[in-house]
């Protein structure tokens, strides 16, 4: 039987039950070999302070025995914790029965440093794991966030949240009376490039231009793929004179494009872009400025 077949509470009770166990018999051991004190030279508040002591490692041993993580993070906890009880035991014998031998002695006043230092350990390799599966997580989030609203080729927006989020855009900029621009860009020779350089340069294109629209857009703007070859980018609280010279420096953009052709060579192309720009009219909704700007 390996150790995984053995079930985390069967190994947790096969703990407490195994440290339990070596507790009654390290007392037995010390009655049987030590001189029982009478009862006149047993100090009533060392031995309760000792039992609560005890009793403190015990429960800490028990909690590490059930501890939801891996299993050999919470078996330095379960190791750290028995010793802990174990020298907490010890010290409540040593109320009750004197001249041990010092073989037992040693090994019993040694259990409770070695089970803080063992407990340390412990904790900073939980703590270790915990940052890292926060890392994890995090990470994790990031991507299932990109997956979720972006485009992958392009790493602009995808549809669904240029159409969630611009429309609330549009009505805020509405509100204080900002002009609004819509620019949709059409790679007209797209399916050119690919038939000429393959389709990965095709993407390749696609994946370059998205760099540089990203790059040279504000952190406000929606730029988004919306459809194979067509790219909108929505630029809030912007005149249409500014819009025009932004519209003007993408496509300046789209002249030289460096992609990676099937063979591996480098080329510089020219894409093709066919451009719309329109200004938002006062109280128009998002879907009809889109529709005007993808109708032409
Ligand atoms: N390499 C590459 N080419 C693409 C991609 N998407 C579209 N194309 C090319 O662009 C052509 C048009 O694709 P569509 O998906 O119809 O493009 P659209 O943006 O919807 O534009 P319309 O022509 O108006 O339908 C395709 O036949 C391909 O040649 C892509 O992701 N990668």
């Amino acid at each position: 039987m390996s150790r995984q077949d053995i079930s985390n509470n069967t190994l947790a009770m096969i703990s407490i039950m195994a440290t339990l166990g070596i507790g009654f018999a390290w007392s037995a051991a010390c009655f049987a070999t030590g001189s029982i004190r009478p009862v006149t030279g047993i100090i009533l508040v060392t031995v309760i302070s000792d039992i609560a002591l005890a009793a403190a490692a015990f429960a800490l041993l028990v909690i590490s025995a059930f501890l939801p993580v891996r299993r050999h993070l919470a078996m330095g906890m379960v190791c750290g914790s028995a010793l802990l009880f174990f020298g907490s035991w010890h010290l409540l014998m040593l109320a009750m029965v004197s001249h041990l031998p010092g073989v037992m002695h040693a090994m019993g006043t040694i259990a409770m440093p070695l089970g803080v230092l063992t407990l340390a350990v412990a904790i900073f390799h939980i703590g270790r794991a915990y940052r890292l599966s926060r890392l994890l997580l995090g990470s994790y989030r990031k991507i299932e966030h990109s997956l979720a609203t972006r485009d992958q080729i392009t790493q602009l927006f995808n549809r669904r949240y240029f159409y969630s989020n611009c429309p609330e855009l549009l009505k805020s900029c509405q509100k204080h009376n900002q002009p609004c621009v819509l620019i949709v860009m059409t790679i007209a020779n797209l399916p050119a490039i690919n038939q000429r350089y393959g389709v990965t340069a095709g993407d390749a294109a696609l994946s370059e231009l998205g760099r540089l629209i990203i790059k040279t857009t504000r952190r406000i703007d929606v730029a988004a793929r919306l459809g194979g070859r067509r790219i909108a980018i929505f630029l809030p609280d912007t005149p249409l004179e500014d819009a025009a010279h932004i519209a003007k420096r993408e496509l300046q953009l789209c002249e030289k494009v460096t992609i990676t052709n099937n063979d591996g060579e480098r080329t510089v192309i020219t894409l093709e872009v066919d451009q719309s720009i329109q200004q938002a009219e006062a109280n128009e909704a998002f879907e009809t400025l889109v529709d005007r700007g993808l109708a032409l």
